[in-house]
């Protein structure tokens, strides 16, 4: 008999992730191939580990990963974040330790991190552990580091996305590959939550239940627990999927405007480099605004505090010209239109 079908789906996503981590892994060792004087930077087997929480997501991915990766000559390992929010935590970190290392994975380790307050408790969070993460995998030489976001992670992030109101980029929920050198690998993005619980229970595996994830202190978990089951309520049980499709499609698009705007940035500058502002209202305003956004990026506004409305503000010099002032944007940064040509500069 084989085994049970969710543990069949989450054995073949992630079967389908490292057979990618190897090809990737190998590339490097290709090209010292061809010029024989390069040596390969890598180890001949790549280590890759499993970011846990306890949670089912994660477990489910830590399990797979156990039986999958030996099979395909890689070491597998496991890293657990204690994030120190809640009394007990150093314990239950230890217990997840001691359940990765009953799996068979090796290096496992648990990382205290400090939780800071920048940009609230859920974001201060996240940062907080892909920093201890990205510092495990440097530590380790890993190649990858395996995520368990699920298919209803990545709806419930279209959906928060959407309600910031800035456009596609953020409607493109999380990426299967990201981080340095595409360091993290998201197998589960198009598997159901339910999938990777019911792996878990077939395989007897305990999981912890992060109560965060049912305090309706926290956005995603109300999102969660009221949002998404009364708009499955309204539009039907596929309106997850739908969602998960719109991030991957949102993608495509935003990463084809994003290349568009690249190459019409060169021709809207002037000789000195500077923006014209009639050439810059001849194009397509989805190019215009990627434009004046990177400009502003560049002339020093932080990416994570320029919003979609200082833009459309900026855009207003070129589209709405009725001689007004300079716009003040974040981090200093002046916007202002002098004699045809738009100015973003320190101010
Ligand atoms: N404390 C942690 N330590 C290590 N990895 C973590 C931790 N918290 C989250 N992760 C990683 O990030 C992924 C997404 O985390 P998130 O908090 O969004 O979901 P989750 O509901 O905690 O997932 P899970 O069911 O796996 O616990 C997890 O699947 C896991 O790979």
């Amino acid at each position: 008999m084989g085994p049970h079908p969710a543990v069949a789906a989450i054995r073949l996503a992630v079967r389908r992730a490292l057979h990618d981590i190897l090809n990737d892994h190998q590339a490097p060792r290709a090209l010292a191939g061809r010029h024989p004087g390069r040596t390969a930077e890598r180890p001949p087997s790549p280590l890759v580990l499993v970011a846990c929480s306890g949670g089912a997501d994660s477990m489910a991915l830590a399990s797979a990963l156990a039986f999958e990766a030996p099979k395909l000559g890689i070491r597998a390992g496991g890293i657990t974040v204690d994030h120190g929010l809640q009394p007990g935590s150093d314990l239950r970190a230890d217990e997840v330790v001691l359940r990765l290392r009953e799996l068979g994975l090796s290096p496992v380790e648990s990382i205290a991190v400090t939780v800071g307050r920048e940009g609230g408790p859920e974001a201060a969070a996240r940062d907080a552990r892909y920093a201890a993460l990205d510092a495990a995998a440097e530590r380790h030489d890993a190649t990858a580091v395996l995520l368990g976001h699920t298919r209803d992670d990545q709806a419930e992030t279209v959906l928060l996305g959407l309600a910031r109101g800035s456009g596609i980029r953020s409607l493109s929920g999380m990426a299967a590959v990201s981080g340095a050198d595409g360091r993290y690998r998201r197998p589960f993005l198009q598997l159901d939550r339910q999938t990777a619980r019911k792996a878990c229970m077939a395989q007897a595996l305990p999981v912890w239940d992060d109560p965060h994830n049912a305090d309706p202190a926290y956005t995603r978990s109300r999102l969660r627990h009221e949002g998404l089951p009364a708009l499955e309520k309204a539009l039907g049980k596929g309106v997850v999927e739908a969602l998960a499709r719109t991030a991957q499609l949102s993608r495509d698009d935003a990463d084809a405007l994003d290349a568009w705007a690249s190459q019409a940035e060169a021709s809207v500058r002037d000789a000195a480099g500077l923006l014209e502002c009639a050439k810059l209202y001849a194009l397509p305003p989805a190019v215009r605004r990627r434009i004046l956004r990177r400009a502003a990026i560049e002339a020093g506004a932080p990416a994570g505090a320029l919003f979609a409305r200082h833009i459309e503000e900026v855009d207003r010099l070129i589209t709405g010209w009725r001689g007004q002032g300079a716009i003040n944007l974040p981090g200093k940064v002046v916007a202002q239109r002098q004699g045809g040509r738009l100015v973003i500069r320190q101010g």
